[in-house]
């Protein structure tokens, strides 16, 4: 029963009771997506609920879309009847689009991807509404099979522009719990490389892969880690039909496909442009063309449901050395665009959760040495931090240099002027392994020393947190949708390079609206360029403690402490925005009262980090203890090796001596070992005490926030 989104948001209530929520058609990373039925008239719609704990919620990026959403009017544009807060979800309501996306359809029916008359249609569907949003200033900025949809009719609708994408938008990196979800696949390189401006084209771009996603049944590097396919995508030559593999294609599809994936995006050609194109002026009407698609196809939900039990026995048959950990991964490599949130803080996290399936090596490094790698990466951060002038000054001109097998040649690359060096075959893991290996004592001073307040709030034990809270909440997501992590076989092998920081104006530097990004475009481009915010926010560096905050504070006081709960259309939702107390309580306030949010992720991180020194304490003292003796030995504090040159035959008077100092030596390691586990186990104790305040001051918290609610 799909009807014409001709209705208007008047037509349909902001009560939540008012619709039935049937099955499940869809999730993202963020919400899942109902079949349901609009009680008032029996109306089918869809009712895609946003987790608001889950996003980042920027509440006035909400209501700036939502105005501009309940504007759009085109048939190719899914449009939002109405949105509504419902306890901690954003309900949008919209018109049921009855075969779901276009990715639905391939994973379930054609997971080669489609004919290529059947790509005409649909492009040139999607096209029409780049065309109508483009005209009227907007990017898309998430252009992908996922967000193409079509209906029994053969309709084809575009998805996921305005309040539902704005929610993941705010570009407030630091209220974010996820902040590189997703591949970057279908990313303009302008996008990768803040500072170098885009615009509508960077639709193009990804409209361009779209196109190879609709060819091949998925997108150019989606079985690589978002890390890799951000290097690649800005490195390598751009994707293309392949003269060999895509014989099947004609020439005038692979000349469109190279018109849109052109690196340099004032060389992309417009929507009109390509609209004009020979491959599109051929193509056939949707409705009579792509209703066979789904002749023979059982009901959208259960296709959808035979999906996720695939996707939960592909995970749970996958031999690994940990389920969690590959889960963890494929987790923010599930999902779309629509979080382009990312800063290098993040590509550090994944690089240091890569492991790569081509190479033994990372299969067999033992949990010990990862342990050590972490720590180790973040005592080389906060050496090379501690001569700056401020730690996020320092950390853009971090160094990275990071391989992740497959590559035998040594090779610089330009990023962004930068140079991206590679050293063959050698993980950065081991890179750090061996600087371990030689510089003990370095390690022992930064990394194994007396836990101090001080490392707590700095810098990178802030990092450390985000390092340890993202664990947390990755595992939380592990539960909460074990069966949609898994979706895709990641292949980790090739090249995995991280810039050089050379500037403080490159991969983490603050991309806010509009200015900042014109730099490089020519004047057509330019009277294009529209609004930049949301998706293509690349955040900013420059932390603190406060703005480290987990989103769960700040989204819990949208949904339960502000108007914004209650229930109304977008229209209606927006003034009651407006009624919202202008000294609403800020994220520092709120934190402020509520201790928990702020101390709970630095006492995790104190946790992790004991334990990790606990670990390293014990590893460096057996190679303290060889160290030391031969550093006493040259230094002739310990009698000469027996049969060394200076030993004039009194063997056995210099060995017994030798061994007298030894067991002293060791004494006194395990003395000040004995002393440092104390004061471990000390900080432990402190911690669960805290910890357990804390829990009691959150459920106080809870109760006066559901009593408030009540
Ligand atoms: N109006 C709709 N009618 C029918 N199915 C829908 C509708 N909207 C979304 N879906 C289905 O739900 C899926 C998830 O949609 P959603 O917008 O949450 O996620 P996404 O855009 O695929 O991923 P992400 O939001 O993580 O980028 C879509 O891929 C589509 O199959």
């Amino acid at each position: 029963m799909a009807f014409s989104s001709s209705f208007s948001s008047r037509t349909f209530s902001a009560n939540p009771s008012d619709y039935n929520l049937l099955e499940e058609v869809g999730d993202g990373a963020s919400a899942t997506v109902y079949r349901a039925i609009y009680l008032p008239n029996n109306r089918q719609v869809a009712v895609k609920c946003v987790d608001l704990d889950r996003c980042n919620s920027n509440l006035d990026d909400i209501r700036r879309e939502a105005q501009t959403m309940s504007l759009i009017d085109h048939p190719n544009v899914v449009r939002a009847f109405c949105s509504f807060v419902v306890e901690r979800h954003l309900w949008v309501v919209m018109p049921f689009m009855a075969q779901g996306s276009c990715l639905h359809l391939m994973k379930a029916a054609y997971p080669e991807g489609f004919e290529e008359a059947i790509i005409a249609s649909i492009l040139k569907e999607t096209l029409k509404a780049l065309q109508y949003l483009h005209r009227q200033g907007h990017i898309h900025r998430d252009v992908k099979a996922g967000n193409i949809l079509l209906d029994d009719n053969g309709e084809v609708k575009v998805a996921d522009f305005g309040v539902s994408a704005c929610i993941y938008d705010s570009g407030d990196r630091q209220r974010s719990r996820n902040t590189f979800v997703g591949t970057p696949c279908w990313m303009a390189p302008e996008v990768l490389q803040p500072g170098t401006g885009y615009n509508s084209k960077a639709d193009i771009w990804s409209f361009g892969i779209t196109a190879l996603e609709l060819a091949h049944g998925h997108a150019p590097f989606s079985k690589y880690p978002p890390m890799k396919v951000l290097l690649m995508t800005i490195q390598n030559a751009p994707p293309g039909l392949d003269y060999d593999r895509d014989r099947k294609f004609s020439k005038s599809f692979k000349e469109i496909v190279a018109m849109c994936l052109v690196k340099d995006q004032t060389k992309r050609p417009s929507v009109d442009k390509l609209l004009k194109h020979s491959f599109f002026k051929n193509a056939k009407s949707p409705e009579l063309y792509l209703k066979r698609l789904f002749a023979d196809l059982p009901p959208l939900w259960n296709r959808v449901k035979t999906l996720q039990i695939k996707d939960a026995a592909q995970l749970a048959l996958k031999k690994m050395p940990s389920a969690e950990e590959e889960a963890l991964s494929q987790s923010k490599y599930h999902r779309g665009v629509s979080a382009w949130n990312f800063d290098i803080e993040d590509l550090k996290v994944q690089a240091s959760l890569l492991r790569d399936d081509d190479d033994d090596i990372a299969e067999t490094r033992d949990e010990f040495e990862n342990k050590l790698f972490t720590s180790y990466k973040d005592t080389i951060t906060d050496s090379q931090f501690s001569t700056g002038k401020n730690n996020s000054d320092n950390l853009q001109q971090t160094e990275f240099m990071l391989q992740v097998g497959g590559n035998d040649t040594p090779h610089n690359a330009q990023i962004n002027g930068s140079i991206v060096e590679t050293t063959p075959s050698i993980l950065e893991k081991d890179m750090v392994t061996s600087k371990i290996k030689s510089q003990p004592l370095q390690i022992r001073k930064t990394v194994s020393g007396p836990l101090v307040p001080g490392m707590v709030l700095g810098h990178s034990l802030s990092e450390r947190g985000r390092i340890f809270e993202r664990s947390g909440n990755e595992s939380q997501l592990l539960g909460e949708k074990s069966n949609r992590e898994l979706r895709k076989n990641p292949n980790l092998s090739g090249p995995l390079m991280l810039p050089k920081r050379a500037s403080s104006n490159s991969l983490s530097a603050p991309i806010k609206s509009s200015g900042g990004h014109r730099d490089s475009l020519d004047d057509k481009s330019k009277a294009n360029l529209v609004q930049i915010k949301g998706r293509f926010s690349v955040t900013s560096e420059n932390l603190d403690l406060v703005k480290d905050l987990p989103v769960s504070s700040v989204s819990r006081q949208s949904s339960q402490g502000s108007p914004l709960k209650k229930s109304a259309s977008v229209g209606d939702w927006i003034s009651d925005y407006k009624q919202m107390p202008t000294g609403q309580p800020s994220t520092d306030s709120a934190n402020t009262n509520n201790p928990a949010p702020f101390l709970i992720p630095q006492l995790q991180n104190l946790f992790q980090q004991t334990s990790i020194q606990q670990d390293l304490i014990m590893n460096l003292l057996n190679s303290l203890q060889s160290a030391e003796v031969i550093d006493d030995s040259q230094n002739g504090k310990l009698p000469p090796l027996p049969g060394s040159p200076e030993n004039n035959g009194s063997v056995d008077t210099a060995a017994s001596e030798r061994e007298q100092l030894l067991l002293a030596k060791i004494a006194e390691l395990r003395a000040r070992m004995t002393s440092l586990t104390d004061e471990l186990t000390s900080e432990k104790l402190k911690y669960k005490q805290l910890q357990q305040q804390l829990n009691a001051v959150y459920s106080q918290e809870q109760n006066r926030e559901n009593k408030e609610a009540a």
